[in-house]
C-alpha cells in the first residue's frame, strides 16, 4: 500500500496512509479555509506500484485537484464528495493548503495565474490583486525582471526565489527559456552560488547528512517532507566543478543539477532529493569563515568516511527501495572511483562526472567523424587530466571503439594517451600511479609537458579535463592545428574561469578550423567574417534523459553499454543543419525531445539487459518516455 504525504500534510496534521474511516466520516469536503483535501483511490488494487499508479499520484502531487481523469479512480472532492462508501477502500488523502498557505506553497502557487473561480473556490479573494494573468504572461513579466539584473548571481538568486515561490513558473521559465536560463541555474554561474553559498541562502533546499548524524541517517532521510523519491543526487563536496574542495556549500550543484533533471529530463521535482554529505571540509578558507554553514573540521577519510558512507547508502536503499537511483557528483577522484566500484553492483549508482561526462564527450566524437571522416580506430586521442572525466571518456571511447573492431579494450587504448600533472603516463611510472591511471600507462619514453606530447603523439583529438583554466596554450593550440586540417578540441573543465582555453583562443589559433565544444558554455566567435558556434559538451545533456530512461523502466543497476545506448541517441540527434554550422552537439533547445530519445535507447537496453523490473515492456518507449515527462504548465484547481 502506497502512502502519500506531502509537506502540505505536515502542516495540517493529516494522515497520508490508508484510513480506517469512511470518506463522509473522515470529512473530506473542506470546511474552514485552511486546508482543503484531495483523496486518491488506488486506481488499479491489483498492480499496486503500476505505472498507472503512479501517474496518477504523481499527478496529484504535480499540482492537480482536477483527477477524474484516470479511470475514475481518483476524485477531487473539493465541495464535492461523488465517491461511493465502498469505492474508499483502500484510499489516499492529500491535503493542498488553501488561502494564504495556498500562496506560500511553491508546488500549488500560481499567484496572478489563478482564477476568479479558483480564487473564490479557494479562499483567495482579495489575497491577491484583481488581475488575472496567464503562464505565459508571467514568464515573459519574470523575464523581462531577470534580465535587468547585471549579475549572473542576481539572475541566479532571482531564479532560486522562483522555485522557492512558484515552481511550476521557475520550470516553465526554465524549459522555456533553457539556452539562456542554462549558465544561471547551472554552469557557470552555480559554481560561483556555491562558492558564496552560505551567505547567500537561507531557506534548506535539500538534506544535510553530516558526521553529527552518524547512526540516524534513515531518520534524517525521514525528514525530507517527500516520500516517494526516485533519484538522489549527492555529493561530499569536495571536488566542486574545477573549484575544488567547497565542503557543505557544495549543496548548490545536487540543487541545480536536480532542477535540470526536471526541467531536461522531465522527472518530476516532488521525486527528486538533494543530499550534501559533510565530511568537514580541507578548505582553509571555508575553516575560517565565521559565516561557514558546514561541520567545521577537517575532511574525515579512511574508515571513518567510508562507515558514513555504507550508512547513508543503506539507508538509502532502505527507505527508497531498490529502484532508487543515487546521482554522485563532484566527490573527488580517490572516492569517486571507489564509492562507483563499491556500489555499482547492489544499488543503482551513476557517477556523472565519469559516466555521464563519458558518454556526453563519446556522442561528441562520434557526431565529430562526420566532419572529419574515418572510424574512432582512426583518430588519437590526448587528455589533459587523468581524472573522473579524463579516464572515464578514456574508458568509454575504448569499450566503444572495442565493440566497432572487435578487438579487446587492452588494444583499443593503446590510441588513447593521457597526461596529468606530472606528464605524459607512460609504463615506466606504472608503479606510483593510482590504480584508475594505470591501464593508460603505455610504453613510452617520459615526456614531460602537454606540448612535448602533443608535438610527440600528434592527436587527432585534444581533450581537457583537467579543471585548470587556460591550459591549452596558444602553442599546443598551434600544434594541434599544424598536422590536423580540423582539429577536434573539447575544453572540458567548468565552470568557465576553469576551460582549458576559450572559444575565441580556439578558433583564432586554428585560423577557424577547430571543432571545439566545451564544458562550459561560450558564446559565438567571428573569425575572418565567418562566425563560429562552440558547442557544450556537458554531461548535462546526459544524465536527465539518462536518469528518466532507468526510472520509467524500474531499471535496477546501470551497465555501460546503457551509456553506449545514451551517446549512440544523443549523437543521432546532430542535425545535417547543426553539422553545417560545425556544431557536434545539437542545440539544448530541443533538450526534452533529446532527453525522451536517450530515455527511450537507455531503457530499451535495460529491458535487453534484464535489468529493467518495470514490466511489461511498453511498446514505443519514446512516446512513453514524453508521457512520462513532467508539465510546467498550470493545472487548474477546480
Ligand atoms: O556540472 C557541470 O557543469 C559538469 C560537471 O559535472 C562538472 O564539471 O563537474
Ligand atoms: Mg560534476
Amino acid at each position: 500500500m502506497i502512502s502519500l504525504k506531502s509537506n502540505f500534510l505536515s502542516n495540517t496534521g493529516i494522515s497520508g496512509s490508508c484510513s480506517p474511516f469512511s470518506a463522509k466520516q473522515r470529512g473530506l469536503v473542506p470546511k474552514a479555509p485552511t486546508s482543503l483535501k484531495i483523496v486518491a483511490l488506488n486506481p488499479n488494487r491489483e498492480a499496486n506500484g503500476s505505472v498507472l499508479m503512479e501517474n496518477t499520484l504523481q499527478e496529484i502531487r504535480d499540482g492537480a485537484a482536477v483527477l477524474n481523469t484516470v479511470a475514475g479512480g481518483v476524485r477531487d472532492v473539493y465541495g464535492e464528495d461523488t465517491a461511493t462508501e465502498d469505492q474508499f477502500v483502500t484510499p489516499w488523502s492529500l491535503s493542498v493548503a488553501s488561502g494564504y498557505s495556498l500562496l506560500r506553497d511553491p508546488r500549488y502557487n500560481k499567484g496572478l495565474g489563478f482564477s476568479d473561480k479558483e480564487r473564490d473556490a479557494h479562499y483567495l479573494r482579495g489575497l491577491l490583486p484583481p488581475a488575472v494573468v496567464s503562464q505565459e504572461l508571467q514568464v515573459k513579466k519574470m523575464m523581462h525582471i531577470i534580465r535587468q539584473y547585471q549579475l549572473p548571481l542576481q539572475k541566479y538568486m532571482a531564479m532560486m526565489d522562483l522555485q522557492e515561490s512558484n515552481e511550476k513558473l521557475f520550470y516553465k521559465l526554465l524549459i522555456d527559456n533553457v539556452e539562456e536560463m542554462l549558465p544561471i541555474v547551472y554552469t557557470p554561474t552555480v559554481g560561483e552560488a556555491c562558492q558564496k553559498y552560505g551567505s547567500i541562502f537561507g531557506r534548506p533546499q535539500g538534506l544535510y547528512i553530516s558526521l553529527k548524524e552518524k547512526g540516524r541517517i534513515l531518520e534524517v532521510l525521514r525528514n525530507w517532507p517527500e516520500k516517494d523519491i526516485q533519484v538522489i543526487v549527492v555529493t561530499d563536496g569536495e571536488r566542486i566543478l574545477g573549484l575544488g574542495d567547497l565542503g557543505c556549500q557544495g549543496m548548490g550543484i545536487p540543487v541545480g543539477k536536480l532542477s535540470l533533471y526536471t526541467a531536461l529530463g522531465g522527472v518530476r521535482p516532488s521525486a527528486c532529493l538533494p543530499i550534501t554529505i559533510d565530511v568537514g571540509t580541507n578548505n582553509e578558507k571555508l575553516l575560517n569563515d565565521e559565516f561557514y554553514i558546514g561541520l567545521r573540521q577537517r575532511r574525515a577519510t579512511g574508515q571513518e568516511y567510508s562507515e558514513l558512507l555504507y550508512e547513508f547508502m543503506s539507508a538509502v536503499k532502505q527507505n527508497y527501495g531498490e529502484r532508487i537511483l543515487v546521482q554522485f557528483e563532484d566527490f573527488a577522484n580517490h572516492n569517486a572511483f571507489d564509492l562507483l566500484a563499491k556500489y555499482g553492483t547492489t544499488h543503482l549508482v551513476f557517477n556523472d562526472d565519469i559516466q555521464g561526462t563519458a558518454s556526453v564527450v563519446l556522442a561528441g566524437l562520434v557526431a565529430a567523424l562526420k566532419l572529419v571522416g574515418g572510424t574512432l580506430a582512426d583518430h588519437r586521442f590526448l587528455f589533459l587530466g587523468a581524472g573522473e572525466a579524463g579516464t572515464g571518456i578514456a574508458e568509454l571511447i575504448a569499450l566503444e571503439m572495442s565493440k566497432q573492431t572487435n578487438k579487446p579494450a587492452e588494444e583499443t587504448r593503446k590510441n588513447i594517451w593521457l597526461v596529468d600533472s606530472k606528464g605524459l603516463i607512460v609504463s615506466s611510472r606504472k608503479e606510483s600511479l593510482q590504480h584508475f591511471k594505470k591501464p593508460w600507462a603505455h610504453e613510452h619514453e617520459p615526456l614531460k609537458t602537454l606540448l612535448d606530447a602533443v608535438n610527440d603523439i600528434k592527436p587527432t583529438v585534444l581533450i581537457g579535463t583537467s579543471g585548470v583554466g587556460r591550459t591549452f596554450t596558444k602553442e599546443v593550440v598551434e600544434a594541434m592545428a599544424s598536422f590536423n586540417e580540423r582539429p577536434i578540441i573539447l575544453a572540458l573543465s567548468n565552470p568557465t574561469s576553469q576551460s582549458e582555453c576559450t572559444a575565441e583562443e580556439a578558433y583564432t589559433w586554428t585560423k577557424g578550423r577547430a571543432i571545439f565544444a566545451s564544458g562550459s558554455p561560450f558564446a559565438p566567435v567571428e573569425y575572418e567574417g565567418e562566425v563560429h558556434a562552440p558547442g557544450q559538451a556537458n554531461n548535462a545533456y546526459i544524465f536527465p534523459g539518462f536518469g528518466l530512461g532507468l526510472i520509467m523502466s524500474g531499471t535496477i543497476r546501470v551497465h555501460d553499454d546503457m551509456l553506449l545506448a545514451a551517446s549512440q541517441a544523443l549523437a543521432a540527434q546532430v542535425t545535417q543543419e547543426n553539422f553545417d554550422k560545425g556544431l557536434i552537439y545539437p542545440p539544448f533547445s530541443n533538450i526534452r525531445k533529446i532527453s525522451a530519445q536517450i530515455a527511450a535507447n537507455v531503457a530499451a537496453k535495460a529491458y535487453e539487459l534484464g535489468l529493467a523490473t518495470r514490466l511489461p515492456q511498453p511498446k514505443d518507449l519514446v512516446k512513453y518516455a514524453e508521457s512520462c515527462m513532467y508539465s510546467p504548465a498550470y493545472r487548474n484547481y477546480r
